[in-house]
Parts: structure tokens; C-alpha cells; sequence
């Protein structure tokens, strides 16, 4: 059994709840525990992690969860790249065991259709995808 946090962009309430019971179905399905801690968007979650991480709690894995939708100005692309780097930096060092679920798409029928457990189902991906990296960690004995 391991120890994730689920750390969810509450910018869009209802994609969140969807994407974050997504991602809890796939832990419990492989019998794995997990908190969940709220930010108000995606450029907060990266920092949400180093939070977790230097928590003595010791988590296994991590689960970034949000929804990222384009708008009038260029502030998308700050938002959509600059998390989704921030996470790949974090993968690296301190090394992470991180699954990436912040969708980043043009529209809400766009993040509905990823957010939606009968649909693509982006939330247990991201589990899944943390769950792969924090399984390969133990079965590789790296840090
Ligand atoms: N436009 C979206 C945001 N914007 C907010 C930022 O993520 C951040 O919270 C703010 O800039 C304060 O630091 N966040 C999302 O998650 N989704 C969006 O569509
Ligand atoms: C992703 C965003 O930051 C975006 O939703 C903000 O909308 P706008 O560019 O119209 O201010």
C-alpha cells in the first residue's frame, strides 16, 4: 500500500470534484491511500507539492488535478506551461513521483469530456500514471 496526495485546482469546482473522483476510484481500486489539499489554480500546485513533500508525512506519489481553459488573453499560456513545467522540474529533482491530470484544453465541453469518469477519465490517469512511478521507485530501491 502507498501514500499520495492529491493536490487539486479548484479554479473550476465541478471539473475538479469530477477529475478528483477519478483519481480516488484508482487508488482505491489498488488498495492505496491518499489526502487531498485545494488551491484556488494551476500555477499554485506545484508549490502545494513542495509543501507535501517537506511534510515529514512522507508521500509516496503525487496527483496534480485541475483544469486549465483558454480565455481572451495570453495568461492561458502562462498557466498551462508554467505548471505543467513546474511539475516536470519537480519529476527531476527532488524526483516526484508525480501524475500530471491538469487539463489544459479550448473549452469546458473540451475538459467535461476529460474530466468525465465514463469518458476519457483524466483524473484516474493521473493516478495511474503516479501510482506507475512510485511502484517503479519501490521495485528500483532509488530515492
Ligand atoms: N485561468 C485559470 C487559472 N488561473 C489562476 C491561476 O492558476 C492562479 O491561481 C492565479 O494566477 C493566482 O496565482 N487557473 C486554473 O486552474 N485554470 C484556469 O483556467
Ligand atoms: C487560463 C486563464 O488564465 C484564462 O482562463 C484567463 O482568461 P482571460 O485570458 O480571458 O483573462
Amino acid at each position: 500500500m502507498a501514500h499520495f496526495l492529491i493536490v487539486e485546482a479548484r479554479f473550476y469546482t465541478d471539473l475538479a470534484d469530477e477529475l478528483a473522483a477519478g483519481a480516488i476510484e484508482a487508488l482505491e481500486a489498488e488498495g492505496h491511500t491518499y489526502e487531498r489539499a485545494s488551491v484556488p489554480g494551476a500555477l499554485e500546485i506545484p508549490a502545494a507539492m513542495m509543501i507535501g513533500y517537506r511534510n515529514p508525512k512522507a508521500y509516496d506519489g503525487y496527483i496534480a488535478l485541475g483544469v486549465v481553459i483558454r480565455g481572451e488573453t495570453s495568461h492561458y499560456d502562462i498557466v498551462a506551461g508554467e505548471s505543467s513545467r513546474a511539475l516536470m522540474d519537480l519529476t527531476l529533482n527532488p524526483g516526484l513521483a508525480i501524475g500530471n491530470g491538469i487539463q489544459t484544453v479550448e473549452n469546458r465541453d473540451q475538459a467535461w469530456a476529460r474530466a468525465n469518469r465514463s469518458d476519457k477519465n483524466k483524473g484516474g490517469g493521473a493516478a495511474k500514471a503516479a501510482m506507475a512511478l512510485s511502484a517503479l521507485r519501490s521495485t528500483m530501491g532509488t530515492q
